[in-house]
């Protein structure tokens, strides 16, 4: 392409020299992935700067060098005013938007983005469109999968990947927004069409100042929605109108709003609910009629899941069937109330609550059914959200006749260090265990397990690794108690 035509998409920018002859082959963040022919854009991260590695780039090849200040280098330098932002609009030129060529649906939220966006491709996929998926889990383009380092990529992964979409006619993705990318333009160039919220409960507060900055980022997306009141591609806001943060969501989308929720008045809501052991029942009222739900999900918290998956796909025209019929298929989510079954005498449940709110929903529903005692093996994830801590330990200790804390990803935090932070506030009288060894923590609750007794291990749900400093080692909670259960059976 040339440098020249991709430039056009950036007001006043200034080069060192005249870059109209020039060609680049495609645009690179990472001087380590530099290419001849590409050309570098020097991005200030949190950790390293960008600008100190234009030399590597010179060295692999580049042609030209986009940066937001000064930097040496006998390359043509293209000078911006924030780089970062000018990478997503020259990701978007590059790929030739590639978001205007098929419908997208943006989730936000702190707990449940991961269920809804699965809940939304079983839909559409039982509706016979090709859907693409970017989240925790995976992208997914069809059926091919692909690993992920963010639950939302970088601006420029973000804007490949949907030309890849693109390229291969897909008609719906779905897309797990986080509060990081907001804040930092990772989205910056998509057109959402449809933008999902599910609810807002502390985490993150180690990157955002305090709640109210933590909801501003959610309400980026909302903003971010085009102005396009086209009756043949109407916009959506979907909002779930039993949390009190969708105000704030509502004020700052310029686009239609749907809403959704089990106790104050919205246009999808679920009534008659049953909670069983084995699913959940409920009645779905919408706007376009009515049916009755059965799924093998568990909680009230995945009813929202459901009716917030129901408002977005019915506002993309999807028959109630349809959903009804999906929300019936649907097995459970990867790592997300996923039950380990070795045909032990005791029921063992492997889920990714890592926050507050969704431990309290996840061990509430636990206790609704369970016959005899609650254990929790859980921890709390190092560099990240402090003030977590000990909210999650007095949630464990509130719920759980038995909670064994122990680490999470101690990243390079010190283990014992975050386990203090934990259970520093709890009453003296509460009873638990610290066994920070998260291994030997899971095969104590298994071994103290007698029948009918259910253990929850949560935090790291479908993670088949354990950070500690900076390297991944092989770590599976599901493998792990598995492993616990036979050896427990062969003592
Ligand atoms: C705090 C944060 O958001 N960090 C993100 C950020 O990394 P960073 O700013 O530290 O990057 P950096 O290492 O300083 O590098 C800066 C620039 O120099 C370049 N570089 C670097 C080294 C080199 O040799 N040469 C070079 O050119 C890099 O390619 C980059 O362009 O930019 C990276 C690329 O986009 C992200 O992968 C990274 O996410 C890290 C891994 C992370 O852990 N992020 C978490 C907090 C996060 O974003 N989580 C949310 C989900 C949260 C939730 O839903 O609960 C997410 O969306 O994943
Ligand atoms: N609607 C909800 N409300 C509260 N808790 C929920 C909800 N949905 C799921 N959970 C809980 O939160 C955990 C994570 O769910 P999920 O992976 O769908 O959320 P997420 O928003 O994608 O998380 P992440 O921010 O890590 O990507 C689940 O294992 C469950 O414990
Ligand atoms: N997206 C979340 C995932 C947390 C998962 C938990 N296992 C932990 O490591 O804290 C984060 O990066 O904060
Ligand atoms: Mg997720």
């Amino acid at each position: 392409m040339k440098l020249e035509e991709l430039l056009s998409c950036i007001p006043f920018y200034k080069t060192t020299e005249n870059v109209s002859d020039l060609n680049i082959d495609k645009i690179v963040m990472d001087s380590r992935k530099v290419k001849p022919g590409d050309l570098f854009i020097c991005i200030s991260g949190y950790t390293v700067d960008g600008h100190d590695f234009v030399n590597q780039a010179e060295a692999n090849g580049a042609v030209a060098i986009i940066a937001e200040k000064p930097v040496d280098s006998k390359l043509p330098v293209i000078l911006v005013p924030d780089s970062k932002r000018a990478l997503s609009i020259l990701a978007v030129k590059y790929y030739d938007n590639p978001t205007g060529k098929f419908s997208l649906i943006g989730v936000t939220g702190t707990n449940g983005k991961t269920t809804v966006t699965y809940l939304l491709e079983a839909i559409f996929k039982l509706a016979k469109q090709k859907t693409g998926v970017i989240g925790t889990l995976h992208i997914k383009i069809d059926d091919e999968t692909y690993p992920v380092i963010n639950t939302t990529p970088d601006a420029l992964s973000l804007q490949q990947t949907f030309d890849k979409m693109a390229k291969q006619h897909i008609e719906q993705a779905i897309m797990e927004v986080s509060s990081h990318a907001l804040v930092q333009g990772r989205v910056h160039g998509c057109d959402y069409d449809i933008a999902v919220f599910t609810n807002l409960s502390q985490d993150h507060l180690d990157f955002h100042k305090d709640m109210d900055d933590y909801l501003r980022a959610k309400s980026l997306l909302f903003a971010q929605m085009g102005n396009h009141y086209d009756t043949e591609k109407r916009k959506y806001a979907v909002l779930n109108q039993d949390e009190p943060a969708s105000e704030l969501l509502k004020q700052s989308t310029a686009q239609h709003v749907i809403t959704y929720g089990i106790d104050r008045d919205a246009q999808v809501m679920a009534s008659d609910i049953e909670l069983g052991a084995t699913g959940i029942y409920f009645q779905l009222k919408t706007p376009i009629g009515n049916i009755h739900i059965k799924s093998k999900l568990m909680g009230t918290f995945n009813v929202y899941n459901m009716l917030a998956a129901s408002a977005a796909a019915i506002v993309s025209n999807i028959s109630l069937d349809t959903i009804q019929e999906a929300f019936e298929q649907i097995e459970g989510v990867n790592g997300r109330f996923e039950p380990v079954n070795e045909g032990q005498s005791f029921a063992v449940i492997v889920d990714y609550a890592h926050t507050p709110d969704s431990l309290e929903n996840v061990l509430q529903t636990v206790k609704e059914f369970a016959k005899q005692r609650v254990f929790v093996v859980v921890g709390c994830g190092g560099d990240r959200d402090k003030t977590k801590r000990p909210v999650m330990a007095q949630i464990a200790v509130k719920y759980a006749d038995k909670p064994i804390f122990t680490s999470d990803n101690p990243r390079t935090e010190d283990p014992m260090a975050i386990l203090e932070d934990m259970t520093n506030g709890l009453d003296n009288d509460a009873t638990y265990e610290v066994i920070a060894d998260r291994k030997a923590a899971i095969h104590e609750a298994v071994n103290q397990a007698a029948d009918d007794d259910i253990i929850v291990i949560a935090g790291k749900g479908h993670e088949t690794y354990q950070q500690i400093g900076h390297t991944k080692y092989d770590f599976d909670d599901r493998e792990v108690a598995r492993q616990a259960i036979l050896a427990k059976e062969r003592a």
